[in-house]
């Protein structure tokens, strides 16, 4: 028997899956074969997932893991703001240490445990970074050569702006009112630029975010390879930049900014150095189940109620605990 662990960022839920605990590890197929079918509420466990988080050994110095992302629908993506802060926590107490690197995608990337949110609700800090403007980044054509950076873009949305940045994985970011967030443009725009479409080629996230106040945003987003989630870091992240960049006067640069989301709350940072731009993503690393599962039932993609033992944690209470002290600002309902 191996574990797998159901684990969230602001109920951006994920399993989690070590491939060294492993006495072969899951290639590429059998990782996409099992993203789609465990986190299927219909064909997995535990009301499904947003995708599937795998930790590997990493070979670059100082670096303590590495962390992949299998989207729902078996895409693979660059990164991942929430996954990455429960990815930290595991192998935090894993090697029983607190401040380290966690190899991604693209950067070997800073992350630290921060004080618990609240009573058994622990956080951590994760960076977020490389970030590009840049078309080919994402990719987006047909949108001119120029980074897109508060933009009108018709073919969207009419008199909606739109900035695109990459974090690495791809978003696009609109600041809308509390009508615009709430209705149904931002399902029918983040569905058309995930199917095939002359703008995004690879697809891309789509957030839309109300600004509450000074350092104050509420972020709704559509991701690519999944639809609505909770919330997603990146996301997040990408759009406190945003925030920063085009509303100076209200989003302030390395001030942290609260930003809330469906399942909660998070802290963004947002920097500029001499030559890049980095953003620090704080929020909760809850885990919620750990899962005994034969490691055959992992390389079959048969991870099922009658293949599976199932421990449930005590952190999913402590977790909406935490929620019920914030305050209420969106009408959103929370996916489970
Ligand atoms: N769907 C995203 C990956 C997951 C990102 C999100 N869950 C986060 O917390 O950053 C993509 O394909 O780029």
């Amino acid at each position: 028997m191996v574990q797998l662990r159901k684990v969230h960022g602001s109920e951006n839920h994920f399993f989690l899956l070590d491939q060294t605990t492993l006495s072969e590890k899951l290639n590429d197929a059998e990782l996409t074969a099992l993203a789609q079918q465990v986190t299927d509420p219909a064909t997995g466990i535990l009301n499904g997932a947003d995708g599937v988080l795998v930790v590997d050994e990493s070979t670059h110095d100082n670096v303590l893991g590495q962390m992949r992302v299998i989207n729902a629908d078996g895409s693979e993506a660059s990164m991942c703001g929430n996954g990455l802060r429960t990815v930290s926590r595991y192998l935090a107490e894993k090697h029983h240490t607190n401040q380290f690197k966690v190899e991604t995608l693209q950067a070997d990337l800073q992350v630290s445990r921060q004080s618990d949110l609240a009573a058994n609700v622990p956080a951590f800090s994760v960076e977020i970074s490389p970030v590009r403007f840049n078309p080919s980044a994402f990719p987006f054509e047909n949108l001119g050569d120029q980074p897109l950076i508060d933009s009108p873009v018709p073919a969207f949305l009419p008199g909606l702006n739109f900035t695109a940045i990459a974090v690495p994985n791809p978003h696009l970011i609109s600041f809308v009112d509390e009508e615009e967030i709430n209705n149904d443009d931002l399902g029918k725009l983040g569905t058309m630029l995930n199917k095939p479409n002359e703008y995004f080629t690879d697809g891309v996230n789509v957030s839309f975010a109300q600004i509450l106040g000074p350092n104050q945003l509420f972020v709704r987003t559509f991701e690519r390879g999944v639809g609505f989630t909770n919330a997603c870091g990146t996301g997040m992240s990408a759009t406190s930049l945003a925030f920063a960049m085009v509303h100076p006067n209200l989003g302030h640069f390395d001030d942290p900014i609260t930003v809330y989301n469906p399942g909660g709350m998070v802290k963004t940072k947002v920097h500029k150095d001499a030559d890049r731009y980095y953003i620090d993503l704080i929020g909760n690393a809850t885990q919620t189940h750990v899962i005994d599962v034969d490691e055959a039932d992992l390389h079959h993609a048969n991870v099922t109620v009658k293949t599976t033992d199932v421990t449930e944690t005590d952190e999913e209470a402590a977790y909406l605990n935490f929620v019920d002290g914030l305050p209420t600002v969106s009408a959103v309902e929370v996916k489970k």
